[in-house]
């Protein structure tokens, strides 16, 4: 790469936080652009709604009641909490401290598990940023541990860190549980679509794919200033986002207003419809936009479970929800042209979505 090109390779914002006093401009939000608006974010006119997983997958009307509840927590705001999902929080916790523990490593060490091959070209597994298109672009203050880890015969394991020694086994164990968890609340779903049990699950295609994003924001000096991650919806068909415990930064946009979630301490997980689903459900389920902030004091890490389908499989409105009076609302799009254009969108800060509609 030519040394005028350098800027493609900005250096890690941990580094960043450790040296500077104020962002760099190009983490800076341009003083008019409409989202340097609300960054502190309103609070929510009402508590995320919490769904019981045990509840809602048992037999009898305690299961209706649960369900009744996801519907509306659907309709509202296209996220909610789980409780009582069955993943042990010591093991949450044991992830969340063995990947800080990564992060804490001296950077030669994080680098042996990079996103850029040879040290430029960008690829979405590993460890790093989201790639560099453009001098002007402005970036997030934030970096990443991005990791395949379904299907389980198709994992790169060079890129999954060796050290903390602990890290690759719990990773695997909480991607085990993770998924019994996806599970239920996709066949939950899919019985409020009255769809067969399997309605949704048996739309990804012959290799479903599931990522464990983690997110690590450093405490920034100028939070008013920058954006730990931009505007978007999540691009699959369902998030399990593990928030932190102690420090707020995630925020949802429901009718033009910014709302700050709350950290949870139960370990609750947030569930968070992607678009893959909101074409699948033809419009019933939203995707909801969202985004996260950076604190001045603290440093703060999130985990986010994507399940998507195959790459190959064509999403689209799924058959049985359609008929004269309810028409797709979406031309179907083959999952992985839909990522690309969905990265396209992303930049432009737009959401490919409405690019399908009909
Ligand atoms: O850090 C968060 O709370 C949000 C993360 C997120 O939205 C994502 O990884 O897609
Ligand atoms: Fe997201």
């Amino acid at each position: 790469m030519a040394d005028d090109e350098s800027w493609r390779l900005p250096s890690t914002v941990q580094e960043l936080a450790a040296t500077v006093q104020e962002p760099p401009s190009r983490y800076r939000i341009p003083e008019q652009d409409p989202l340097s608006d609300q960054l502190p974010g309103a609070e929510m006119t009402e508590p995320v709604p919490t769904i019981n997983l045990r509840r809602l997958l048992a037999s009898d009307d305690v299961a209706d009641e649960e369900a009744a509840k996801l519907r509306s927590a659907l309709q509202r705001w296209g996220f909610f909490l789980v409780t009582d999902h069955g993943i042990e929080a010591s093991l949450m916790d044991a992830l969340i401290a063995s990947a800080h523990e990564f992060f804490r490593k001296p950077l030669v060490e994080k680098q042996a598990y990079s996103n850029l091959i040879g040290g430029k070209q960008w690829q979405l597994e590993g460890y790093g940023n989201d790639p560099v298109k453009t001098q002007d672009q402005i970036l997030d203050w934030s970096d990443r541990l991005h990791l395949r880890v379904e299907p389980e015969d198709e994992r790169n394991l060079d890129r999954w860190p060796g050290h903390p020694e602990s890290f690759r086994g719990l990773l695997h164990e909480y991607t085990v549980s993770c998924k019994r968890v996806k599970d239920g609340i996709l066949r939950a779903m899919a019985r409020l679509l009255e769809l067969e049990d399997d309605g949704i699950l048996g739309q990804f295609g012959y290799k479903g794919t599931t990522y464990a994003r983690f997110n690590y924001y450093p405490a920034c000096p100028r939070p008013e200033l920058v954006l730990g991650l931009r505007p978007h919806s999540d691009v699959c068909v369902l998030t399990l986002l593990l928030m932190d415990e102690h420090v707020a930064g995630l925020q949802v946009l429901r009718d033009g207003t910014w709302y700050g979630v709350p950290p949870v301490s139960d370990r609750a997980l947030l569930v968070n419809v992607g678009v893959s689903l909101e074409i699948m459900s033809n419009g019933m389920f939203r995707g909801p936009v969202h985004r996260a902030v950076t604190n001045s004091e603290k440093e703060r890490m999130s985990l986010a479970m994507f399940y998507s389908t195959d790459l190959e499989k064509e999403i689209e409105p799924i058959a049985e929800l359609l008929d004269e009076k309810q028409p797709a609302r979406y031309k179907k799009i083959k999952f992985k042209n839909f990522v690309a254009t969905h990265y396209d969108y992303f930049s432009k800060r737009e959401r490919v979505i409405e690019s399908l509609k009909i």
